[in-house]
């Protein structure tokens, strides 16, 4: 029996308010659920990580419940008793046996992460070759539905100082309503900010094809996923033609769609997210072959709570470049966390402790009041 074995694995579903209803193409969100895993060693050290989605099944193809059962079903039998500070063998025999399931590996292997950095008090950058950053910055989604309502809002964090990269959910509505919707609020905002879309798969090519140049002779300086993962052919096209850059996130479920994304020209910016690789180390696979083919990079999020932020920023941080920023603003989605201390977001960005592992802790009453089975 190896020394660290883990000894057993928890999953915990919990609830959160969101300070307002967060409006995307496929869904609108009206609190945000995370999944909460913790990971017991031997030794008495614990790692914590977390695995979230957006709107139950109509983001992904996991949902929180299936995230859960699949954990304590699938991957606990499969880890515990397995030496937790060999993060390669534990991940690998998860891949052996259970396909798919990223965004409940990601969680798994952030906390094995957390747990390994403790034991050798080390941060998780650290633990993923050093950080060449101690701070990102952090754009902000408007996704109130309403125009006036998203103006105010931007500038009220420029005034905070919170924000000044401001990412606009549209593709719910219909698209000259959508187009004059986001056209506002860049002439209202101007030089003082950038002003990006993301379109989360709505549109066609035929009207991406459109509205692509009706953005980037706006203003827009990054079009998110305009059209269908599966149409990579109008990706492809699409990224010839449209005067603004086209970032892939949808497109990207598994590190070895980025690779396919990389070698057909389908995007020239990606979307990082951990959920969507299967955790921090198997993000930053992906970042290396964008980086391989002069892909630029963003610091994308499934809008976790701060577990799966920090486990997002402490990868982002160990990367050369990451020209587009990042979008870890999660946190400030919710009125309320289940962590002891907030996550510091000051001077539009999120700065991030050298603390051992992921540089947190569980506030146990409140994880106690807003988990779902209390
Ligand atoms: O990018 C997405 O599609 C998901 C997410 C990220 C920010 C936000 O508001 O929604
Ligand atoms: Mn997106």
């Amino acid at each position: 029996m190896p020394i660290c074995a883990i000894e057993s694995i928890e999953t915990i579903i919990v609830d959160l308010p969101t300070i307002r209803p967060h409006k995307l193409a496929m869904h609108t969100m009206q609190n945000q659920t995370l999944v909460i895993i913790r990971v017991r060693c031997a030794d008495g050290i614990e790692g914590v990580g977390e695995s979230t989605t957006i709107g139950g099944l109509s983001y992904g193809n996991e949902s929180p419940d299936s995230i859960k059962v699949n954990i304590d079903r699938h991957f606990a039998p499969l880890l515990i008793g397995q030496d937790a500070s060999n993060i390669n063998a534990a991940m690998l025999r998860l891949e052996r046996s259970i396909r798919g399931n990223t965004f409940a590996k990601s969680g798994v292997e952030s906390a094995l992460l957390d747990a390994l950095g403790k034991r050798l008090n080390l941060p998780v950058s650290e633990l993923l070759g050093g950080r060449v950053r101690d701070a990102l910055p952090v754009a902000w989604t408007l996704a109130s539905g309403n125009t006036e309502k998203d103006i105010a809002e931007a500038e009220k964090m420029l005034d905070l100082r919170r924000h000044r990269i401001f990412k606009l959910k549209i593709g719910a509505g219909e698209v000259n309503h959508d187009l004059a919707h986001v056209i506002a609020i860049k002439k209202a905002l101007g030089d003082r900010a950038s002003v990006r879309v993301d379109v989360n798969q709505a549109w066609d090519e035929a009207v991406a094809l459109r509205a692509c140049k009706v953005l980037g002779d706006n203003g827009i300086d990054l079009i998110e996923q305009p059209i269908s993962r599966n149409n990579r052919g109008g990706m492809v096209r699409l990224n010839l033609s449209s005067p603004a850059p086209i970032m892939a996130d949808e497109s990207i479920e598994c590190v070895e769609d980025a690779f396919n994304l990389a070698r057909e020209g389908a995007a020239s910016v990606f979307a990082l997210k951990i959920a969507k690789n299967g955790g921090p180390r198997a993000v930053l696979r992906t970042a290396a072959i964008a980086e391989s083919a002069g892909i630029g990079l963003y610091g994308g999020t499934m809008l976790e709570g701060g577990i799966g932020t920090l486990a997002s920023a402490h990868a982002f941080l160990t990367l050369n470049k990451l020209t587009w920023d990042t979008e870890l603003f999660g946190p400030l989605l919710l009125t309320e966390d289940i962590l002891t201390e907030p996550l510091v977001y000051r001077d539009f960005h999120l700065h991030v402790s050298t603390a051992p592992g992921l540089g947190l802790a569980i506030d146990e009453e409140r994880l106690a009041f807003f988990r779902r089975d209390k």
